[in-house]
């Protein structure tokens, strides 16, 4: 393919406060002479996608409060070994994951045992500690990953079966556009309710899409937008919807069903069964 540019000149610029603005360029898509997509960061440097590094935070500070029980989910046995240990081996099957950070609840007893002694294909950093909500615990991972990562993906350990398909899709896809998530087509119609119950809006199906983990974006990406949200941490459910707040553009990749989280003993009896069919 020729060399050359295709798509909008110049720049957007989104100013949030006087700590926090972005500018970066309009849509514009270009090609090297080696035929390779070139694309433009926030500060408008052109660099050639090359093979990214990638660091999995791997969120597993949370407490199951919706499952219940003494012993947090992620770390209850099921197909023969906890469910982290399945996230992790997922996690195994795409070479460009170098290093998984762990984010670990204050006062976690389970973690370390449980890992003692395992070998990865990627470096299994020493955990860290969370934070209060999911938000908090991945400002915590992110803040303690080497200087040489590229790309960050944010992964829940209550998400045991990452495919290598999904985890390819989803860091091409951010490679490729800064920032991805995988996503699946909604299949219910999905009404927007008010604080009542009553519906104020249906919106059109064909434009949503449930979204997985893991969410993947370029480093600065997710440290300027933790700057520009970082009075408005608890109020994100998913790391894409703080790039979103500060501006930044998030592509869908292809989500997989059994890309399940494991919420409720509901989704643990789920996990169960595929396991055993497996
Ligand atoms: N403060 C928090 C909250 C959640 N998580 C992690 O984020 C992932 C997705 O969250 P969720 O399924 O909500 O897990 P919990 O917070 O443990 O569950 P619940 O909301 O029911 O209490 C989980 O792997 C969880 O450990 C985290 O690292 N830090
Ligand atoms: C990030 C996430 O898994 C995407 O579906 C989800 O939003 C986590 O939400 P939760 O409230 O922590 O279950």
């Amino acid at each position: 393919m020729a060399a050359g540019c295709h798509g909008k000149q110049g720049w957007k610029e989104i100013i949030h406060n006087e700590a926090c603005s972005i500018r970066w360029p309009l849509k514009r898509q270009c090609q090297n002479n080696a035929g390779r997509a070139v694309v433009f960061d926030h500060v408008g440097e052109s660099r050639t996608i090359p093979d990214m590094n990638v660091g999995l935070l791997l969120l597993s500070a949370g407490s199951g409060s919706r499952f219940g029980g003494e012993v947090p989910k992620q770390y209850i046995a099921v197909g023969g070994q906890a469910l982290l240990l399945h996230t992790l081996e997922h996690l195994a099957a795409e070479p460009r994951i170098a290093l998984v950070q762990p984010v670990i609840a204050a006062g976690d007893s389970y973690f370390a045992s449980l890992v003692a002694g395992l070998s990865f294909p990627f470096t299994l950093l020493p955990p860290v500690v969370g934070g209060a909500t999911r938000a908090h615990s991945m400002q915590q991972g992110l803040q303690a990953l080497p200087a040489d990562i590229d790309l960050v993906a944010v992964h829940d350990a209550a998400r045991p079966l990452p495919s290598k398909r999904l985890l390819g899709d989803v860091i091409d896809t951010a490679a490729r556009y800064g920032a991805a998530v995988p996503g699946l087509a909604v299949h219910d119609t999905i009404k927007r309710v008010d604080s009542d119950g009553r519906v104020l809006e249906t919106p059109a199906r064909e434009s949503l899409r449930a979204v997985q983990t893991p969410q993947v974006a370029r480093r600065e990406w997710f440290h300027k937008a933790l700057r520009c949200e970082q009075e408005r941490l608890q109020l994100h459910t998913d790391d894409a919807s703080l790039l979103e707040a500060a501006g930044f553009d998030v592509y869908v990749s292809e989500g997989d069903a059994a890309n399940r989280k494991i919420t409720t003993p509901a989704d643990m009896a789920w996990l169960a069964d595929r396991l055993q069919q497996s």
